[in-house]
C-alpha cells in the first residue's frame, strides 16, 4: 500500500466513487458532531481512498447544514493524508461554460452561518490561508481530469455563498466585479478546516450553469443543473480512477502536513483540556510536539 490516503469529498451529483476494491462502509464518531454520512474506505490502483458524500446519501443536507468540522475530523481520523473535494459550481465567466472543469486556487468566503474553526477559547490557532489549495494535489487532479476527458481551467477564484437560495443578479454582477470566476455554497469553511487539520486540499469544480449574470440567460434552476451534473459526475468518477493511476508510490512531505507548528498560540497553562481532547485528531500531532 502506498503512503497516500486520499479523502474524496463528493458534492452534488457525486454520491459514490467507482472501482474501490475491498470497500468497507464505516461510521466514524467525531467530537464535532455528525458527519454527513458513513465513510467508504477501499483501494484503487494500490492507493487507499476514503469517500464521503458531502450532502449525505440522497442529498439530505443543505449547504448550511453540512457539518464541515465533523467531515474533516472523520477524514483525519480515517488516516487521510490529502483531500480532494469535488463540487458543482456556477460560472461567472463567459469562457467557463457548463461542462467545464476548473481547479480552484483562491476563495472569497461569504458564508455566515457555519462554524469555521476547530480552535477557539482555550486553544487558539491562526493558520495561513494565503494559498488555500495544495498545488501538488491540484496539479495531479488536473492531469486526472484531462485523462478523464474533461476540459480543465486552472487558477480560478471561488465565491462561497451561504445559500441555499441562488444569488440575485446584483450579487452575481458584484462577484464578477470582485474577480471571482465561479460560485458555490460549500467549499468554505471546508478548505479552512482542512488546512487547520494539516490536510493538503484541492478543489475540482464542475460547471453546471452560468448563474444569473449573463444577458439572455434564464435564471439558474435546479432541474437544468441536475441534467448537466449527470454528465459531469460520470467524468468526476473517472477522474478519481485516473488520479489513483498517476499518484506516485511515494508521498513526499508537504509544508501543509506540519502547518500547525507555526499556528498554535495559547500558552500550555492557558489551554482548555476539554477542547484539547476534541482536537486529538486534527491537532494531535502538533499538540504532542509542543
Ligand atoms: C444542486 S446546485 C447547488 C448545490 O450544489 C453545490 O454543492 P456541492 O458544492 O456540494 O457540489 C453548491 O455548492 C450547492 O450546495
Ligand atoms: N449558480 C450557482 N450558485 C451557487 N452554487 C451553485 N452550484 C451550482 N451552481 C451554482
Amino acid at each position: 500500500m502506498s503512503e497516500w490516503t486520499i479523502g474524496v469529498i463528493g458534492g452534488s451529483g457525486l454520491y459514490a466513487i467507482d472501482g474501490l476494491e475491498d470497500a468497507q462502509s464505516i461510521r466514524v464518531d467525531s467530537p464535532f458532531g455528525e458527519a454527513s454520512d458513513d465513510i467508504v474506505i477501499g483501494t484503487l490502483h494500490g492507493h487507499r481512498f476514503v469517500f464521503l458524500p458531502r450532502h449525505g446519501k440522497g442529498h439530505r443536507l443543505s449547504p448550511s447544514d453540512v457539518n464541515a468540522r465533523a467531515n474533516i475530523d472523520v477524514l483525519k481520523r480515517a488516516g487521510c493524508t490529502d483531500i480532494l473535494a469535488i463540487s458543482a459550481i456556477g460560472s461567472l465567466r463567459e469562457e467557463l461554460p457548463p461542462g467545464q472543469f476548473v481547479l480552484v486556487d483562491q476563495f472569497i468566503d461569504r458564508t455566515v452561518h457555519r462554524p469555521s474553526s476547530f480552535f477557539g477559547t482555550g486553544m487558539v490557532a491562526h493558520v495561513s490561508m494565503a494559498d488555500p489549495v495544495c498545488p501538488r494535489l491540484s496539479a495531479l487532479a488536473g492531469e486526472a481530469a484531462r485523462a478523464a476527458g474533461a476540459p480543465v481551467r486552472e487558477g480560478c477564484t471561488y465565491l462561497a455563498m451561504e445559500g441555499p437560495q441562488f444569488s440575485s443578479r446584483a450579487e452575481s454582477h458584484m462577484y464578477r466585479a470582485w474577480g471571482c470566476d465561479v460560485i458555490g455554497m460549500t467549499a468554505m469553511p471546508e478548505a479552512k478546516l482542512a488546512r487547520e487539520a494539516e490536510l493538503p486540499y484541492a478543489l475540482v469544480g464542475m460547471v453546471t450553469d452560468y448563474d444569473c449574470w449573463r444577458e439572455g440567460e434564464d435564471h439558474v434552476e435546479v432541474g437544468a443543473i441536475l441534467a448537466q451534473m449527470q454528465d459531469n459526475s460520470a467524468k468526476a468518477r473517472q477522474l478519481v480512477i485516473e488520479l489513483a493511476k498517476i499518484l506516485p508510490a511515494r508521498r513526499e512531505s508537504s509544508p501543509i502536513d506540519t502547518c500547525l507548528d507555526f499556528a498554535l498560540i495559547t500558552a500550555p497553562d492557558a489551554r482548555d483540556p476539554a477542547l484539547l481532547a476534541r482536537l486529538d485528531a486534527v491537532a494531535g500531532r502538533a499538540l504532542r510536539a509542543r
